[in-house]
């Protein structure tokens, strides 16, 4: 079993994905992280570079080259991952897909928190795109609600998809 965390930038993904995977002893997987190893660049400079377009055409083809094939793992996908191409119907496919969802005040917040995103930058931008967002995430297998503390929505999690 596969289990897929998608949300908007700062939901938790990362940091519930890895806990989870711990917990289970499931594989780990970021997917920014791993394009941004194949690329030997980071998400930063592939959008400065290269343009979103082309990031978007590497994270279709990451589901499909990588992602299609692992088992056992818990995957973080980049914010965008699903809402783009046919990628959520593909992603579902692989694992149970869940929704962190948060409202758009504690996603800035943690955002702000940690790691350069690119997305980000321009508040106004950014609320526009979390309401178009919300509309793709809510496509997911499953929605919890993850402005609470990580402790209570792992638990959600875990309930639904192991039964404990
Ligand atoms: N439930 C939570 N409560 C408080 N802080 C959180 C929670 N989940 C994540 N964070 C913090 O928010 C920041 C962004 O989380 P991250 O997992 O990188 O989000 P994402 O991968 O969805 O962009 C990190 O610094 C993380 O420690
Ligand atoms: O929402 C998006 O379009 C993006 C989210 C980022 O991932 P996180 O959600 O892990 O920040 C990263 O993939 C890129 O900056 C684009």
């Amino acid at each position: 079993m596969n289990i897929i965390l998608v949300g908007f930038m700062g939901s938790g993904k990362t940091t519930i994905a890895r806990i989870i995977s711990k917990k289970h002893s499931m594989k780990f997987v970021d997917t920014d992280k791993l394009i941004e190893k194949q690329q030997n660049l980071t998400i930063g400079e592939i959008f400065d570079k290269k343009g979103e377009n082309y990031f978007r055409e590497i994270e279709k083809n990451f589901i499909l080259d990588y992602l299609s094939f692992c088992d056992n793992c818990v995957i973080a996908t980049g914010g965008g991952m699903p809402c783009f191409f046919n990628n959520m119907e593909n992603l579902k496919k692989i694992g149970w897909v869940v929704y962190l969802k948060t409202d758009f005040e504690t996603a800035k917040k943690r955002a702000m928190l940690s790691k350069n995103r690119p997305l980000f930058k321009d508040e106004k931008k950014a609320k526009n795109l979390f309401k178009r967002r919300v509309i793709c995430y809510s496509k997911a297998h499953f929605t919890v609600d993850a402005n609470r503390e990580k402790k209570l929505t792992i638990n959600e999690i875990e309930k639904m998809l192991f039964g404990e």
